[in-house]
């Protein structure tokens, strides 16, 4: 068949310009029949694969002049000059059909590995998922002092949102992702920067991670330099001191983590320059594109000028009008979801406890603190006033606690978090300031004291608990005022296989707003 067609075809120029509407119509009609034979998404060979294909193009068309010297190798052969063109069209027909066959069956192999690690992909040429780490070297010439590194935090293995975010990056394509809480996105961005970037160097910065707080800005940090130790790279964070710095145009580092606030003033008031940053990442990319941030996001987006930029958006909540945003200034990006859009993560055992009132919730939370008081817990709650109050309160039953709000120095935050990683402090109690991000290992019980104002903010704090496989749990309080959107956390709770009262399910469907009623003083005895 192929045989005939190329003899068919031999000796015509198709004129790809003069009958370009028809050209694409045929090549329309081409992904079709890949669609149709169930092979994953239509164009999804790997990029690798595509490069291979640029080379083996640049091959045959080395292939023809070589034939030139093939011609004379071959001069003295006793063959007829036809009877060697047909030989060889015969063999690189076979070649090329050999080539189709090994490019469905790897189509077929990332499809099986992608349904295996529940992961969902759509854009056009998306490379094959990671089978292990040690692809890392072979395929994307990792260093090994970042091999060394990841092995030493403990990764046998790529998480599901590593196995394909990483190569999608690698292959310096843009790209949304979406994976459950705790599900190792931190390495899926910084890994690749490290790779791309080959070597440390005194361009200034080149690489910028966005983070919602200041909280999350130094955790990635942290991160970042466990995984460049052995290596020149320098991961600097915008923080107050370097943001003192009345010149930052020539400041000396590879990476910068800021939230967009900090970045912002810098690029306003201090000379920053972003114009040769490769890889922009925006963490938490739904809340850094809410109101109240964008207009920053905006400036900085602008401000990191260079026209070759690879921009990733990261989070375990991902709405349409992020991605919608986000599509208009991104190119070709490649969407990679692990397991369900905006769902809550899995690992963790989720319930509702109805309170009654303010004053039940204080006493349900004491009772089960007497009867199994299990640290590291944490509680979050609705304000800072109330993050106070309950403060106070667990004080007064001599309950090791710290609190972390906004009215808090910046020390201050630093020390409640340090405290309860470190174990000094068995309750944290938080406002949604701590929500996004923070990688608390083993935090064995979430306990939403007050109703979470939104779906994100639920899957956010619920998933401080449960991470990188562990187990966790979550306790969802509500009293008279939070009935109305009941139904709505007992959906996300039933989407991730929790039980739920089934009268709850009966409620009214409501769609969510900002949900944060006045509420009663949780102090229940005046003090002094
Ligand atoms: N391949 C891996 N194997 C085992 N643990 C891992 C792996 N990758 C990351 N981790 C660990 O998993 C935990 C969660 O990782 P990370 O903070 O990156 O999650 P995340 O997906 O960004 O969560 P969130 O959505 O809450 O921000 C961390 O403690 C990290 O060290």
């Amino acid at each position: 068949m192929d045989k005939d067609q190329s003899f068919l075809f031999a000796g015509i120029h198709f004129d790809r310009k003069k009958f370009a509407g028809d050209f694409v119509k045929f090549r329309q009609e081409n992904k079709d029949a890949v669609e149709e034979s169930g092979l994953a998404v239509v164009e999804e060979g790997s990029s690798e694969a595509s490069a291979k294909d640029k080379k083996r193009g640049r091959k045959r068309k080395a292939g023809s002049l070589d034939s030139v010297d093939g011609f004379n190798v071959f001069k003295s052969s006793k063959k007829a000059p036809e009877d060697l063109d047909d030989e060889k069209k015969g063999d690189e027909s076979d070649v090329a059909a050999r080539q189709r066959k090994e490019f469905y069956r790897k189509l077929e192999r990332d499809a099986v590995m992608r349904k295996k690690f529940n992961v969902h992909v759509s854009g056009s040429d998306i490379p094959s998922p990671l089978q292990d780490f040690t692809e890392l070297r072979t395929r994307f010439r990792c260093k090994s002092y970042l091999l060394r590194n990841i092995a030493e935090l403990g990764f046998s293995e790529p998480t599901p949102i590593q196995r394909q975010a990483i190569p999608v990056l690698l292959s310096g394509r843009e790209c949304f992702a979406c994976a459950p809480t705790g599900s190792g996105k931190t390495l899926s961005f910084v890994c690749p920067i490290l790779i791309k970037l080959k070597r440390a160097s005194k361009d200034g910065i080149r690489a910028v991670i966005l983070c919602p707080t200041k909280e999350l800005a130094a955790q990635t940090t942290r991160e970042c330099r466990k995984l460049t130790r052995g290596s020149k790279f320098r991961t600097k964070l915008m923080n107050k001191a370097l943001l003192r710095n009345p010149d930052l145009s020539k400041l000396h580092g590879d990476i910068l983590i800021s939230t967009p606030l900090r970045l912002r003033l810098a690029i306003k008031k201090r000379k920053m320059d972003l114009s040769k940053v490769e890889y922009l990442v925006l963490d938490e990319s739904d809340k850094l594109f809410e109101l109240g941030l964008l207009k920053q996001i905006d400036s900085i987006v602008k401000a990191c000028s260079n026209p070759s930029i690879i921009r990733s958006l990261f989070s375990a909540t991902l709405p349409d009008f992020v991605e919608d945003l986000a599509r208009t200034i991104m190119h070709d990006a490649v969407r990679v979801i692990v397991g369900r859009k905006n769902t809550a993560n899995e690992s963790v055992k989720q319930k509702l406890v109805f309170a009654g009132s303010e004053e039940g919730k204080l006493l349900a939370l004491r009772q089960s603190f007497s009867e199994s008081l299990n640290p590291p817990v944490l509680i979050f709650v609705q304000s800072k006033e109330r993050a106070k109050e309950l403060y106070g309160e667990l004080a007064l039953d001599n309950i090791r606690a710290s609190v972390i709000h906004s009215d808090l120095s910046q020390i201050q935050r630093e020390d409640a978090v340090d405290d309860f990683r470190a174990g000094k402090t068995w309750v944290l109690i938080a406002t949604d300031v701590i929500a996004r991000g923070m990688d608390f290992k083993g935090v064995n019980c979430v306990i939403n004291y007050d109703f979470p104002d939104s779906a994100a903010a639920y899957i956010h704090r619920i998933g401080r608990s449960g991470r990188a496989g562990r187990n966790g749990e979550a306790i969802t309080f509500y009293t008279e005022e939070d009935i109305p959107l009941l139904r709505n956390v007992a959906n996300m709770m039933v989407a991730s296989g929790c039980e739920v009262p089934s009268w709850i399910m009966t409620l009214p469907k409501r769609k969510w707003r900002k949900h944060r009623p006045k509420r009663e003083s949780i102090s229940i005895n005046p003090r002094e």
